[in-house]
């Protein structure tokens, strides 16, 4: 038998993950979790070589087929290489158990890593981040799932992760192990034919020392979206640190477009009287075919109210476009007061954007901001399957911080909940109030969802900037 040089290197990367239980339980099927090694860069800064790393190229491939994608190729899968090792995922498989992860495809993929979630303005805590969940047709509802799931939340845990994350692509999978969904997001249309006027020039308030909008090539943008990103995302609850990816995406330097020679993406620039970037929207024009004349405005950054409104001004006033198109636009109504006619804004779909899943009652609750005059304290009574955050916990909120202790776990609770919907309200999105009147949340105390809900309140909207 011929020694694949390339396998055994990946021999050493790929082993069976320290969680027994899950194991145990996957083993029945005759089934292994294995954890692939985080890839780095070449001494030269180079993407890690899809040769020397066999078992990580055909994850890859079961993810994109998991979610019916076409799998990269060539440099397109270089760059797939280079994003994950920027981002130091770790990545996760199902395999049969005598599989070579190097030679055969998982049967099961998880990826996590670690990155940082605003809490509040100003405020941010790690965030342990989970996407690229498929499991193949053939083996579904064995368990792989839950036993992927286990095992991440436990290292998470062990590794003092306060919260972790993540977006879904159906609303019942994530609630049975604790995530809750912690803001919408929403796409929009925007009818743009004629003249449209922004609600501050109709109330003869126009923007003074406006500064400029310019049209530019995203990928003489080096850094600069990635920056302005960093500087919005810091004051957007919700919103987590930029995934690799995007910068490329902003960057328009995707391998898999073109070959990495551009997408026609442009970027609007909006500088303040300064010459300072204050916003930039990223748009591409859908093509002539499509009618009525659309362009889609794929990222929006702004860091003041002023550079937003000037976006606007200049994305609703592009000559020959008639309609925008615009995936998450924050849910919050904002754009609709941004018009001088709000109904030409028009609501395509709304859907369950960030999921969040508290591990680690005390730094949660701890770790986000509240607004300096609000004071009070709610006891919780928190049920969690798989224990992490399982116990009755005092808040206590004074001076725009809050403080969280444990109690007996008979201590008098002024509302019951399962952790999904604690993580649910944890950052403001989403009302306990909600949640009582929905008939899943029990509320001991008379009023006391409404007073949870007044100490949790946010100072911004609660909004993903970005997903992943
Ligand atoms: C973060 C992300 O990446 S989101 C993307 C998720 N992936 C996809 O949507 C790709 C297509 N779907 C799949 O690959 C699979 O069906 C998965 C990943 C959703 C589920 O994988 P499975 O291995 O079948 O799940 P598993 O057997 O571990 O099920 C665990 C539990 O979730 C439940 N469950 C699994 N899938 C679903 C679903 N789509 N809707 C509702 N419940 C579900 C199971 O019934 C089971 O419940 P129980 O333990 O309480 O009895």
């Amino acid at each position: 038998m011929s020694i694949d040089p390339a396998a055994a290197a990946h021999a050493a990367d790929a082993d069976a993950a320290d969680a027994p239980a899950a194991q145990d339980a996957l083993a029945r099927h005759g089934l292994v979790l294995r954890t692939l090694a985080p890839l780095s860069r070449g001494v030269d800064g180079a993407d890690p070589a899809r040769a020397e790393h066999p078992a990580h190229v055909r994850h890859t491939a079961a993810v994109e087929k998991g979610f019916y994608e076409e799998v990269p190729q060539g440099a397109a899968a270089d760059q797939d290489l280079g994003v994950s090792a920027d981002d130091a995922k770790v990545l996760r498989g199902v395999y049969l158990a005598a599989d070579d992860p190097a030679r055969r495809e998982p049967v099961g993929t998880f990826v996590d890593w670690t990155s940082r979630l605003t809490t509040s303005p100003g405020a941010e805590l790690p965030v342990w981040m989970i996407s690229n969940v498929t499991v193949s047709p053939g083996h579904r509802r064995r368990g792989i799932l839950r036993g992927m799931m286990t095992a991440s939340l436990e290292e998470a845990v062990a590794a003092g992760m306060p919260v972790a994350a993540l977006t879904a692509s159906e609303a019942t999978i994530y609630g049975r192990f604790g995530f809750g969904p912690a803001c919408t997001g929403r796409s929009v249309r925007v009818d743009v034919r004629g003249d449209v006027v922004l609600a501050a020039d109709a109330a003869g308030r126009p923007d003074e020392d406006a500064g400029t909008v310019l049209r530019e090539d995203p990928r003489e943008l080096a850094g600069v979206v990635e920056a302005l990103h960093d500087r919005v995302r810091r004051g957007t609850p919700g919103s987590v640190h930029r995934p690799t990816g995007h910068v490329i995406r902003w960057e328009d330097r995707s391998a898999a477009k073109n070959d990495g020679r551009g997408s026609g993406l442009f970027a609007a620039v909006h500088r303040d009287a300064d010459g300072a970037v204050q916003g930039v929207a990223l748009y591409r024009f859908d093509g002539w075919e499509k009618e009525p004349a659309t362009v889609s405005v794929e990222v929006f950054l702004a860091a003041t109210d002023a550079a937003a409104r000037q976006l606007w001004r200049y994305l609703t006033r592009l000559d020959l476009i008639e309609r925008l198109r615009m995936t998450r636009c924050p849910d919050d109504g904002g754009l609709e007061q941004v018009l001088a006619d709000r109904r030409r804004v028009r609501t395509k779909s709304v859907w369950d954007d960030l999921y969040l899943r508290v591990l680690d009652v005390p730094a949660c609750l701890g770790g986000r901001g509240y607004a300096p005059e609000v004071a009070g304290e709610a006891v919780l009574a928190v049920a969690d399957a798989a224990g992490h955050a399982a116990g009755t916990w005092r808040l206590r909120v004074a001076d725009g911080a809050g403080r969280a202790e444990r109690l007996a776990d008979d201590a008098r609770a002024d509302l019951a909940l399962d952790v999904a919907h604690l993580s649910a309200v944890w950052l403001g999105g989403v009302r306990a109030g909600a949640l009582v009147r929905a008939g899943v949340v029990d509320e001991r105390e008379p009023g006391a969802a409404a007073r949870l809900d007044a100490l949790l309140a946010p100072a911004a909207a609660v909004h993903l900037l970005t997903g992943f």
